[in-house]
Parts: C-alpha cells; structure tokens; sequence
C-alpha cells in the first residue's frame, strides 16, 4: 500500500454519503457520526432496529444512483465489489474523495482506528498490514488513554488561554505550559482530582504573572 499522509480535517461544511448498509458501511456511519459530519447512507438493505434517523444522519433504502452523491464531498463505498467500483467511477468524474472498502489501494482516503477522550484523538493505521491489529492496538491504548486522561486533557484546554493571556514573558509561558503535561500531573490527577490540580497551575500563574519566571 502507498505511503499515507495522516490530517485531520477541520471543515465545518462537509457532507459525507455511505453506499452500503453491512456491518463496514454502519461502521464508517458510526465514524463521521462520532466527528459530526451529516451524512446519509444509501442501502438496499433497511436501517437495522438500533438505528434512528436524525437531521445530521439519514438511512436511505434503495438501489445506489450517481445522484445520491450529490452535495457530498466525501464518499465512502462500502456495498459489494460491482457497486463499489461503480460508485468509485462516478466519484472520480465529479472530483470527489472516496474510500474504498473493498479496494482501498483504488480509493483516495483510509481509515485509521480511533481514540476519541474529549480533544484528544490518537489514530492507529497499520498500512492494510492487519485492520484487525489497528483495532487491536485501539483496545490496549484505550485503557492507558481513558476517560480521566480525557479530563486532564479538558483541564489542559481551559487553562492554556489563561496562560497565554496572564503570563507576558514568553519562556516563562512556555515553561509553565511544558511543565504542566508532566506525567506526574497525570498521576496527581487520578489520585487527588482535578481540583487539586488546577490549583496547582493556578498558583504557578499567579507567581509568574507577579515575578516572571520560576518553575512549578
Ligand atoms: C485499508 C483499509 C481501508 C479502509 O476501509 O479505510 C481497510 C481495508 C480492509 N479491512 C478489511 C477487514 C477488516 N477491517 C476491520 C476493521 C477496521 N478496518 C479499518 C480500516 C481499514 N480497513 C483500512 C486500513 C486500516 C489499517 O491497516 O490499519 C478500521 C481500522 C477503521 C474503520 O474501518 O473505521 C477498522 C477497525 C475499527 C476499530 O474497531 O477501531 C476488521 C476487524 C473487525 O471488523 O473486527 C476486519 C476483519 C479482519 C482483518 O481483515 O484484519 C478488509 C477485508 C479483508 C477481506 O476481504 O476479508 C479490507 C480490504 C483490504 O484489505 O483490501
Ligand atoms: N474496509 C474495511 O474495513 C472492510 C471492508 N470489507 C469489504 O467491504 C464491503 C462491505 O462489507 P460488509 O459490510 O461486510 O458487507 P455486507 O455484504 O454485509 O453489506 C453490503 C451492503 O451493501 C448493500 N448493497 C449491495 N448492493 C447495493 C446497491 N446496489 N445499492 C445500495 N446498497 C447496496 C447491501 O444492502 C448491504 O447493506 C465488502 O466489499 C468487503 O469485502 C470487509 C470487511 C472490512
């Protein structure tokens, strides 16, 4: 498989659309769920008892078109090999950006497997070498990046503005925010909560914003 170049896509205005309804196409629905990208998925198969229609998520029961790409930027073919390759084709004459699932080589776009704690996002890609092994690799992570490291990280983000606005000198700053994701913080954290530990940073803000640099 080629060389990828891993970026996360930031648009606020993407429309994806899903060709097949199995168990890969749910899977890919799951995902632009998870980002909040609105898509519609297209499948001769009815929606499954688990699934609810929503404005940003609609299941459409039919035989795939070329027009139900319309207003997508991303497509993700994920029906049997025939369709895929029919909704690849189609894809590529409007210029738009497909995954294929069944040749991906074939496509413009992979998957990785992904850990989701708040803004923290870690993705695993093994090249095609074994998607089982990425998924694999995302269970083991999973539990050292878990929901508190998720907590930790939202700290982080509430406190990075308050160091940038109230500490003026900038290797005083950059000190204070390299010492604060220390793993020992991450430790503290778990034991004595977040309290504690915005506290912490907290004072080290205060005695930087008075008398410019010391250290945590
Ligand atoms: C190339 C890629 C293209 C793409 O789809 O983007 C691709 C291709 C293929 N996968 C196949 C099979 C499986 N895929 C999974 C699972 C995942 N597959 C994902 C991504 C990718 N799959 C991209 C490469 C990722 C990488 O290399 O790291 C994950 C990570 C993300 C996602 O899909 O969202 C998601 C885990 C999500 C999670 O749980 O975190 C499982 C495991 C399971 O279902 O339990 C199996 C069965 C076991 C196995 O085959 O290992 C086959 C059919 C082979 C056949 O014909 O039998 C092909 C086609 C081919 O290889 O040509
Ligand atoms: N990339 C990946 O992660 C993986 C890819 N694959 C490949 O992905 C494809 C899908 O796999 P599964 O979900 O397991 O298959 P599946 O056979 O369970 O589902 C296929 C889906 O496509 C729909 N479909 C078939 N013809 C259609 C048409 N003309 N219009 C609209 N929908 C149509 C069916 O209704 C069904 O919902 C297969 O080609 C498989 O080889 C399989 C496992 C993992």
């Amino acid at each position: 498989m080629a060389v990828h170049y891993p970026i996360l896509l930031c648009r606020t205005d993407l429309r994806a659309v899903v060709i097949g309804g199995g168990p890969v196409g749910q899977r890919k629905a799951a995902g632009l769920r998870d980002a909040g990208i609105p898509f519609r998925l297209v499948s001769l198969t009815p929606a499954p008892e688990d699934w609810s229609d929503s404005p940003q998520s609609q299941w459409v029961q039919d035989a795939y078109r070329p027009d139900h790409l319309d207003a997508s930027q991303l497509v993700f073919a994920a029906a049997v090999p025939t369709v895929n390759a029919q909704v690849l084709a189609d894809a590529h004459a409007r210029g738009l950006w497909v995954n294929s699932a069944d040749n991906p080589e074939a496509g413009d776009f992979v998957l990785p497997a992904v850990i989701r704690q708040g803004d923290l996002l870690l993705a695993v890609h093994t090249g095609g070498a074994a998607p089982s092994l990425a998924k694999r690799i995302r269970e083991r992570l999973s539990q050292d990046f878990d929901s508190q490291f998720g907590e930790w990280v939202a700290l982080l983000a509430e406190v990075r503005p308050q160091i940038l606005a109230r500490i003026p000198d900038s290797a005083a700053r950059r000190g204070l925010l390299q010492s604060i994701t220390e793993w020992h913080w991450l430790d503290r954290f778990r034991q004595e909560g977040r309290d504690s530990v915005a506290q912490s940073i907290e004072e080290s803000i205060r005695r930087l914003e008075a008398s410019g640099p010391t250290s945590l």
